[in-house]
């Protein structure tokens, strides 16, 4: 029998993303073709796919920076189509090649990391608070970036840009943190350094929902718990990661015999011998 002093039930949380049946069309190709995905609140996802598989395409519904053809995306509640996404774009965190290519070579490192708090990229005459230079400080040094904060953003290399970029994509903390291939052109020990920030990220308790793109599963976080595989615009499989990443599954992704192993949570995969 029910305690009647018991907690009331608590409501399920909703979805952080939710598509249903979304497919992206450009100049006649289909980019998407019903994708069904959801991200519940808390997963930590990676999506892994070949070149051309539409990363980009999906990372672009789920950063509200692009609408669906067909079928229907809701990002933190949000049905894209019915809400103002510039509203919505604060709540979301992210990394990304072409937000780089925005962001001035002039501007101080810890501003690149200050103005994500007003969602701004270059510093004209906002006003900071101590602790949140205290903050763009201390998460520079979680990505291995420490001491580069008074340089200026142009005199970075692309690896060390790479980690000020995923630093300032949390600075918000935001509800979803989208990372796309964030290890990319980062040395050994930069992508070390990246994958263990994000992975004592992960591993905290006020780690935000996060999805990260990669093509390799050397780069995925231990801690990341959920996989998306696609290829050629579809879903090949999604789910937890330990069910989903195997061999199989891997190798019809990239289209080519695999093996795959996991050791202390890191990943590796090579060509089946
Ligand atoms: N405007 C467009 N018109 C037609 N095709 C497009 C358009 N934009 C992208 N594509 C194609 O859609 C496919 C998916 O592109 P997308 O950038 O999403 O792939 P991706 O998985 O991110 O690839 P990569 O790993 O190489 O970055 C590619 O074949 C690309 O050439």
């Amino acid at each position: 029998m029910p305690d009647a002093a018991a907690d009331p039930p608590v409501a399920p949380v909703p979805p952080v993303v939710d598509l249903d049946g979304v497919g992206v069309v450009r100049s006649g190709s289909h980019l998407l073709r019903d994708v069904d995905w959801t991200v519940g609140d808390g997963e930590r996802w990676v999506v892994l796919g070949p070149n051309g598989a539409g990363k980009t395409t999906l990372f672009d519904i789920l950063s509200a920076r692009s609408y669906p053809s067909s079928g229907r995306a809701t990002i933190l509640g949000e049905t894209l189509g019915e809400v103002d996404v510039f509203e919505l774009r604060p709540r979301i965190g992210l990394s990304s090649a072409s937000l780089a290519a925005t962001v001035p070579d002039r501007e101080r490192v810890r501003d690149v990391v200050l103005t994500a708090a007003h969602g701004v990229v270059g510093r004209f005459r906002e006003p900071y608070e101590q602790v949140d230079a205290d903050r763009a400080d201390a998460l520079l040094d979680a990505f291995g970036v420490s001491g580069l904060g008074d340089r200026t953003f142009g005199t970075l290399s692309e690896g060390e840009r790479k980690r000020v970029l995923v630093a300032r994509a949390v600075m918000t903390d935001p509800e979803l943190l989208l990372l796309d291939e964030p290890a990319a052109g980062l040395d050994l020990r930069g992508r070390e350094d990246l994958v263990t920030g994000l992975a004592h990220l992960a591993a905290s308790h006020s780690a935000p929902t996060t999805v990260l793109v990669t093509h390799h599963v050397e780069e995925i976080p231990p801690g990341f718990d959920h996989v998306l595989l696609l290829r050629g615009g579809e879903v090949v499989a999604a789910g937890p990661i330990e069910l989903v990443l195997t061999a199989a599954a891997l190798s019809d992704t990239f289209g080519l015999p695999l093996e795959v192993s996991v050791d202390d949570g890191r990943w590796s995969a090579r060509a089946a011998r």
